[in-house]
Parts: structure tokens; sequence; C-alpha cells
């Protein structure tokens, strides 16, 4: 039998909803083994983010060379990374050792408004990650940031995928979480065409972690060779399942249900 391994390079979310624990929940649900090399810790809840406390860039480093020289990347994605100097390691190392299946969520804030990149790392993000990324999955207001342009409509997607493309990442997934209406559109360009993902909004306060789950979703797939496109279709169904069948855990911003897609008969 054969075992793919996706591993993240994330920060901890003491509440389990976001995070490496969100990650390693997903890639497991997926059939895939999780492995993980740790950027930061945070003391969070449902409520919010009450500590940020991040690892050194050594350790972040041999994290990913101890994963990397005895078990094995498929597949890598990257979460909150905190600082130009933990991003600077990572994109070294993406290089050293030849990943080349990298998906790229460039977190930035949490729903609570904290800060889980340094505003100074954004140009590190842009200029020495995102061209080693396969795909990167910014909500609305992170493809905001990265592109500086305003998105109010389907159009202005599109106009600022293509402002991250030529950042030089193959593909750009912005996802539709932060819109209204609905209905819900991830939208997928891939340099040349754009696909459209659509699920039903679900009214819920329980939707944190939705994006670590989400990319943890296509660096399962992808691990397990899955086209990008067919990643992101899987993806949009394990959290939408995730989001329609919550289960009730904190008295903020609860989490997803990891385990809905599984229960429901995927796989
Ligand atoms: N209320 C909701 N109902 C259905 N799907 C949602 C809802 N909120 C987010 N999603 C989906 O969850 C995924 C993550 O999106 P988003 O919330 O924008 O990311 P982030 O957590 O990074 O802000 C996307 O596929 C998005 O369409
Ligand atoms: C440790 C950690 N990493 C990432 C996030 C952000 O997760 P995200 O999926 O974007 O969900 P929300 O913060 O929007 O709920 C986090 N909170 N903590």
């Amino acid at each position: 039998m054969t075992i793919c391994k996706a591993l993240t390079i994330a920060g901890s979310d003491s509440g389990g909803g976001a995070g490496i624990q969100a990650d390693l929940k997903t890639f497991q649900e997926l059939g895939v083994f999780g492995t993980s090399a740790l950027t930061a810790v945070t003391a969070q809840n449902t409520l919010g983010v009450h500590g940020v406390y991040p690892m050194t860039v050594v350790a972040v480093e041999k994290q990913i060379d101890a994963v990397a020289s005895d078990i094995g990347v498929d597949s890598l994605k990257t979460g909150m990374l905190f600082s130009a100097d933990i991003i600077e390691a990572v994109a070294l190392k993406i290089k050293e050792h030849h990943f080349t299946n990298v998906i790229v969520d460039p977190v930035m804030i949490a729903k609570g408004g904290a800060p889980l990149l340094q505003e100074e790392a954004m140009e590190a993000l842009k200029t020495k990650l995102l061209p080693l990324a396969l795909v990167v999955t910014p909500n609305i207001p992170e493809a905001e940031a990265i592109s500086k342009r305003t998105i109010k409509s389907e159009e202005d997607k599109k106009e600022a995928a293509k402002v991250i493309a030529a950042l030089g990442v193959k593909n750009v997934l912005i996802k539709g979480g932060h819109d209204e209406g609905a209905v819900t559109y991830d939208l997928l360009y891939d340099g040349k065409e754009f696909h459209t993902f659509t699920g039903k909004r679900i009214d819920t306060k329980d939707t944190h972690g939705t994006g670590c789950t989400f990319s943890a979703a296509m660096t399962a797939e992808i691990a397990k060779g899955a086209s990008v496109r067919t990643a992101a279709e899987t993806a949009k169904q394990f959290i939408q399942a995730a989001i329609e069948d919550g289960i009730n855990i904190g008295s903020g911003h609860g989490p997803t249900n990891h385990w809905a897609y599984r229960q429901r008969g995927g796989c």
C-alpha cells in the first residue's frame, strides 16, 4: 500500500480549529499521513487569539529537515509563517529539498483581528515564497493585500488573480468566504483559464479555520496525485460538509466538523 505524505508548515491553534491542528485532522480524514513543522504557538480559542509565541528560525528549519530526510513529502502547505525571517528560511528549504507541490495559504489576520503575519513580512511572502508555489489560496482581504487592489465584484477577483499570478505562482485560488450572497464563489486562475467552485452559503458563526481546512484538503488531494482543479473540487466539498454539519464547540467562532466529509461517504 502506498502511503501519501503531506507536510504542514504552520502555527499551532490551541483551540484545535485552525492552524496545524486543522491541517493534520484534514490530512488524516482524507487518508494522507500528516507531518508538521511548527512556526509559532498561539494561545487561542473560539473567542480569539490570546498570545503569539514564534519559534526560532533554526527550530523551523530543523523540523523541515527531519521530515524531509526520513519520511518524505508528497506535498506541503504553509499557513501562519509570522515573520520575514521564517518565510525566507522556508523558501530556502523548499529549494534545498526540491519540493514542488507547494500550497501557500497566505495567512495574515485571524478572524478576531489578531495579526498572524508581521506587516514587514509581506514583501518576503510575495518575492520569496509565491514564486515557488504551485497554488496560493488567499481569502478576499489577503488577495486585496497581495494584489493591492480592491475586490468588490467577480471581475475584480479575476483581475486580482491575474496580478497575483504575475508574481510567479502557477495557480491562484481566491476563496469567497468573505463575499456576501446566498452562494460562495471560489475562483481558480491557472494562468490561462478561470474555474469557479460554488457552494450554498451557510448562515453560521462557526467558521473558524475554514481557510486552513480548505487549503489542507487541497494539499492532501495533491499528495495523492490529483490535479489542482480536482483538488479544489474535493476541498470545496470537504469544507462545505465541515461547515454544514457544524459541531457546537466553545462560545465564540467555533471550529468546523472535520469528520463530516468522511461520514457522508467521501474519502
Ligand atoms: N458561511 C459559509 N458557508 C459556506 N462556505 C463557506 C462559508 N464561509 C467560508 N466558506 C468557504 O470556506 C472556504 C474558506 O474560505 P474563507 O472563509 O474565505 O477563508 P479564510 O478562513 O481564509 O478567511 C471557501 O471555500 C469558502 O467559500
Ligand atoms: C495558528 C493559526 N493559523 C491560522 C489561523 C487562521 O485560520 P483561518 O483558516 O484563516 O481561520 P480564521 O482565523 O479566519 O477563523 C489561525 N486563526 N491560527
